[in-house]
């Protein structure tokens, strides 16, 4: 089991601390769990599923990379499977705070990049900042998403962001985490495939500016990311911080980067490549390769 996960075990009733410490020592454990998984947890704790999703809040928090606050939030967001996908924030040392992953961010990325398709809600420990809602509203499920806080009757993200701007405002109708397949190609190695697959399933409808990044760290592990923009431009989600978020699931340190590669449409309207630099350079990784693919 990743150390990180010790001290917010040792907070967890005695039954659920039990019954999931097996799946957290699990060696192909990813911060999630299956709706097989969470039925049993819910009949060994005799918790509902909306009272394991609070109890579990401690250890996705756990996975919070924070250098800068040390304030972790924790998020759970819930799909159409069942599945509960752990999200965390992410803050990076010697980059920008506009680099920052917010721990809903995370979990919706998590459950994207993992082949969810819809979300049916999400729970988090601290209330969701003006951000993340309108993050949020980028998502398919749209306002009808429910929110679940700590103390608060369960609520719609339309209840948190009335009066909301989204993707209808600006004529959208391909939403967050629609399957979407982008027909680009490249040459080049497997690392350079899974950017093109990420880029491929990027969600970039106001520019059509596809991304997608793949890591490889210290240990040979691979993970991706896909760029996810957003209708208010601001809140729109870098493939890096995609990719990072899969790495930090893993169980991985975004400080054990050894190569990079970035996948980016060819004379797009936007530039990845100067800001993941930046970043990647933050967390010691100089090793990044840029392949512009064409349409097919
Ligand atoms: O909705 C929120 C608000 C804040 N944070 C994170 C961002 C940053 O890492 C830290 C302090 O704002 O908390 C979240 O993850 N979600
Ligand atoms: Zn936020």
């Amino acid at each position: 089991m990743h150390t990180r996960f010790n001290h917010a075990l040792a907070s967890l009733p005695d039954n659920l601390r039990s019954a999931v410490t097996p799946l957290l020592s699990a060696a192909d454990f990813r911060a999630s769990f299956s709706a097989e998984q969470i039925s049993t947890l819910c009949t060994k704790t005799q918790m509902d599923q909306q009272q394991l999703a609070f109890a579990l809040l401690p250890l996705a928090a756990a996975c919070a990379w924070t250098p800068l606050s040390k304030f972790n939030v924790g998020a759970i967001a819930r799909g159409a499977s069942g599945r509960f996908w752990f999200g965390a924030n992410m803050e990076f040392s010697g980059a920008t705070m506009q680099q920052t992953v917010h721990a809903e961010q995370s979990a919706v990325t998590h459950a994207w990049m993992s082949g969810e398709t819809v979300l049916l809600d999400i729970t988090v420990n601290y209330t969701p900042c003006g951000h993340c809602r309108q993050f949020m509203n980028e998502l398919n499920s749209g306002i009808t998403l429910g929110i679940h806080l700590p103390g608060r009757q369960p609520a719609t993200l339309g209840s948190y962001l009335p009066d909301a701007f989204g993707p209808r405002d600006l004529n959208i109708t391909s939403l967050l985490m629609d399957p979407v397949d982008h027909h680009m190609q490249v040459q080049g190695d497997a690392l350079a495939q899974l950017a093109l697959r990420a880029a491929n399933r990027s969600h970039a409808p106001y520019t059509e500016a596809w991304s997608g990044i793949a890591l490889e760290t210290a240990s040979g592990r691979q993970f991706s990311g896909s760029y996810a923009e957003n209708a208010a431009f601001n809140p729109s989600l870098p493939p890096l911080q995609a990719a990072l978020i899969m790495l930090n699931m893993a169980g991985e340190s975004p400080l054990e980067i050894n190569r990079a590669v970035l996948v980016e449409k060819d004379a797009a309207v936007l530039c990845q490549q100067q800001a993941t630099a930046a970043t990647l350079a933050a967390l010691g990784c100089n090793n990044l390769s840029v392949i512009h693919p064409h349409d097919d």
